[in-house]
């Protein structure tokens, strides 16, 4: 399938509206729509949800072309700003299977982001083997359906999976495309159905091509979109997709929610929602896998959690967040049904690290006598009880605010604190930053030979840059 889709009226209104200026479209060549009417779409809307009375296409609707062409695998070079299907890795590189993680992946994918993962360092890379084996079992989850539990411990910082997708398409809805020029004079509601049965059929072409038991896979996954006119394929989008970190790889000129992919997995998309999820997750683009790392110790027979909103929302707007997803009430978490004292609680501490987030420290130029030096890290201990409590240590925040106490504590000299922030802050760290933390932050020899921690003794000797008073 060859299409224009970033030549559509609605994808440069998006492209335009995305930068604030004119981009650099592509030619009329590079569509097959070359004839199409130009159609207006109102692209801000929301997909419905919930059982909706009247679901499919109004009557007279005309279905847009759809054309189907080989893209070789192997190719690096296409149009930056056309929308191709290539299944990656390419076959002949990296066969490695890991626990799970060693499939292709069906990529709907524009020409500029196929040869960003293409020349991103490493890839084809095969995805990491777990060191202690595989720690999971898929199994039944209650209210929730399935979910993912651990089979033993897994420690904080383990490495649960290393995953390829089975599909990565966009997650905005310019992957379809409108032929009919009488769209605009459909209902909103209708304008929505048109767009995911649009969606649907160009994700039968995705699904036509994917390997049979990828295509088992994926139609065995959840659908909570049955009644909501999604149809079969895009209702498991809609269920089970994970975004790809865009910063990592999205479409050339775009920004904010514009541009941006999902992937959906065998395993990765049976794992249910928490407010305080015990993991982190990641994308890489090298190996093509989402790595999950445990986020704390997780005891045996454990579920396994990842989050599905903004977890430092309050609760009602993680509710509104979760509601697709045809999760109501919300009872994952002592965060969510507590008793209302105790909700009220974790709304504080929630809202406290929200605000917190914009706020930077800086050490005082002299330190006072009398006055503890390490008084003005005070909001930092506090932002990182706030988040222990709230169990949130799978926040990329709880790493900046550990980074920031070991690395102030290095400095000031407190080996026994630096130690103590420095191990907690290693458990996490890979998880974000895909490599082990250096010893100078977690073991007493590296932080006493670290030039931070000499600094510090040179400046409490009074003989450093920073005199204290
Ligand atoms: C990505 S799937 C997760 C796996 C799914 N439970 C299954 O059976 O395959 C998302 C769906 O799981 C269910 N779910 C996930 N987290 C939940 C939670 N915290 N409470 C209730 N249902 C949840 C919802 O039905 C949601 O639409």
């Amino acid at each position: 399938m060859k299409r224009g889709f970033l030549n559509t009226p609605r994808a440069k209104k998006q492209i335009e509206k995305s930068n604030g200026l004119e981009t650099n479209l592509p030619k009329k060549a590079d569509s097959i729509h070359e004839s199409s009417p130009a159609i207006k779409v109102d692209f801000s809307y929301k997909y419905s949800y919930g059982e909706l009375s009247e679901t499919g296409v109004p009557k007279g609707y005309k279905n847009s072309k759809l054309e189907n062409t080989n893209f070789p695998d192997e190719k690096k070079a296409y149009d930056p700003k056309i929308y191709i299907h290539t299944r990656l890795p390419p076959r002949q590189a990296s066969q490695g299977l890991s626990n799970s993680g060693g499939c292709q992946t069906e990529c709907l994918v524009s020409g500029f982001v196929k040869r960003t993962i293409h020349e991103t360092p490493g890839f084809p890379s095969d995805p990491l083997p777990c060191p202690g084996g595989i720690c999971y079992r898929i199994g039944d989850a209650g209210e929730k359906g399935l979910g993912v539990f651990s089979t033993r411990l897994i420690g904080a910082g383990e490495l649960i999976i290393d995953e390829r997708p089975l599909i990565i398409l966009p997650s905005s809805s310019i992957f379809a495309y409108i032929d009919d020029p009488n769209f605009p004079s459909y209902t909103h509601e209708q304008q929505k159905q048109i767009q995911l049965h649009e969606q649907n059929r160009a994700m039968q072409v995705v699904y036509d091509r994917m390997l049979p038991e990828n295509q088992k896979a994926f139609m065995e996954l959840y659908n909570c979109h049955k009644s909501d006119g999604s149809g079969e394929f895009m209702g498991r989008v809609r269920t089970n997709g994970l975004m790809v970190d865009p910063e990592q790889f999205r479409d050339a000129d775009t920004t904010g929610d514009f541009g941006i992919y999902s992937a959906i997995y065998k395993v990765l998309s049976r794992i249910n929602h928490s407010c305080c999820p015990n993991t982190i997750r990641k994308w890489h683009t090298d190996t093509f896998t989402h790595r999950l790392y445990a986020a704390r110790d997780i005891p045996p027979n454990t579920e396994i959690t990842l989050q599905y909103c903004n977890l430092l929302d309050s609760s009602a707007e993680r509710a509104q967040a979760l509601a697709p997803y045809g999760i109501s009430a919300c009872t994952c978490s002592p965060a969510c049904n507590g008793d209302p004292a105790q909700i009220k609680l974790s709304s504080e501490r929630r809202a406290r690290t929200k605000r917190a987030l914009s706020s930077i420290l800086f050490p005082p130029k002299h330190f006072t006598p009398g006055v503890s030096r390490d008084r003005w890290l005070l909001p930092a201990i506090e932002r990182l009880r706030d988040l222990e409590e709230e169990q949130l240590e799978g926040l990329r925040h709880y790493k900046g605010v550990l980074f920031t106490l070991t690395e102030a504590y290095i400095h000031l000299c407190d080996v026994e604190k630096a130690l103590m922030y420095g191990r907690k802050l290693k458990k996490v760290y890979k998880a974000w930053m895909g490599e082990e933390l250096d010893p100078m932050y977690w073991t007493e020899k590296g932080i006493r030979a670290s030039p931070m921690y000499r600094t510090g003794m040179l400046i409490a000797a009074g003989e450093g840059y920073m005199r204290i008073t």
